[in-house]
């Protein structure tokens, strides 16, 4: 039955493995020029525009019905100064677009050679995310680069995509181009796709799609034990955590990496809770950062709330609302996690 989301699965899959080709390879090309500083002062380069272009490209053919929550919008790229970074979006798009046929990909979904967009085209399937979300319907979310200043430092970074279907998180894809694809032998070389449906589980893929392996969150133990947190400083309260590590008494030092990348470490019990603490208030956190981590943390056997232990919802619009943090960890360590958050809540509120 249709709730099975099994083309949807295929068609996120095979789009996030594309972009992914397309992030990957224009990291070794990029040149000055080719990065902008948005209006939130935050940075987007031709890998993020172009990422956009091919998975919402190939979303418009295989489900043309459905709206899209996507991060970039073209607008920089539709003026005269923009004309130059336009060109080699349309450029790198177009490669990706009409590369060869791989595992699991399918014509219809208007890809593989011959498949070649023109420079409207390609504008318009960016500006295809433009929908501004709701509690009800079906809906994508597209993050083509999430963590791109990772991105630009050659860490980590992710290619993130989500089904939503009446706010709730049905599918979701993250594509981690520099991950390495086992965590105990980094030698075996970076490259992981994780992939959730909602009732079906979590698993990591290659890049190109395959090798599928099932994740389960393993139970931690305090030697294990960590937090996954953000590298930047100005995203995530580093002090916060460091406050509820020691009321933990953790004693591994937290993880920091960039992008949703931390969720799918989580998911495969590399790292213990992934703690994310607004650093002032203003910010509201976007639903293509975390719809697809939480359905993977979910469908790997963990938990997923903002720091009152509420679930995250996705049908407010383009933003989850009022910043009240995240928490995701194993079922196990969750609660005491969201303990020891409140605690070191209740400790900051007591001092102001
Ligand atoms: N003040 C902020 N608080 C929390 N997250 C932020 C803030 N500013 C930007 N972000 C977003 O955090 C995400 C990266 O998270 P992380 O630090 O865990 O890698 C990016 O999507 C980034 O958005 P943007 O893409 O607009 O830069
Ligand atoms: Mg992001
Ligand atoms: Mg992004
Ligand atoms: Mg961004």
């Amino acid at each position: 039955m249709s709730l099975a989301f099994t083309t949807e699965e295929q068609v996120a899959v095979a789009a996030v493995g594309r972009a992914c080709q397309l992030t990957s390879s224009v990291f070794n090309k990029l040149v000055k020029n080719e990065t902008l500083v948005k209006g939130d002062k935050s940075p987007v380069t031709v890998g993020d525009f172009a990422a956009q272009a091919v998975i919402s490209s190939i979303l418009y053919h295989a489900f043309p019905a459905d709206p899209i929550v996507g991060e970039e919008d073209a607008s920089d790229l539709r003026v005269e100064s923009g004309k130059e970074m336009k060109d080699r979006i349309v450029e790198l798009a177009n490669e990706a677009i009409t590369a060869d046929l791989g595992l699991g990909d399918n014509a219809n979904w208007g890809i593989g050679p011959g498949q070649a967009k023109s420079d409207t085209e390609i504008l318009d399937a960016i500006d295809r995310g433009n929908y501004e979300g709701g509690s009800t319907g079906r809906m994508w979310t597209i993050d083509p680069i999430d963590g791109t200043k990772g991105f630009l430092r050659g860490e980590q970074y992710a290619v993130c995509l989500s089904l939503i279907v009446d706010s709730k998180v049905q599918v979701g894809v993250i594509g981690c181009p520099n991950l390495p694809v086992d965590p105990a032998h980094p030698e075996k070389g970076t490259g992981c796709i994780f992939v959730a449906v909602r009732g079906q589980g979590a698993q990591q893929l290659t890049l190109s799609g395959a090798n599928p392996t099932p994740l389960t969150i393993p139970t931690s133990t305090p030697e294990t034990f960590n937090f996954l947190e953000s590298v930047e400083a100005a995203h995530s309260s580093h002090s916060f955590n460091d406050r509820v590590s020691s009321l933990l008494n953790i004693t591994r030092p937290a993880t920091r990496m960039d992008s949703q990348a931390k969720y799918g470490c989580l998911a495969r019990g590399d790292g213990g809770a992934y703690l994310r603490m607004p650093t002032g208030v203003g910010y509201r956190e976007k639903i293509w950062d975390h719809a697809p981590g939480q359905i993977l943390v979910e469908e790997a056997g963990g938990i997923v709330t903002d720091s009152r232990g509420e679930p995250l919802d996705f049908g407010l619009g383009r933003t989850l609302g009022e910043n009240f943090g995240i928490i995701a960890a194993g079922k196990d360590d969750h609660p005491r996690v969201l303990a020891a958050v409140q605690k070191a809540l209740g400790e900051a509120k007591a001092k102001v």
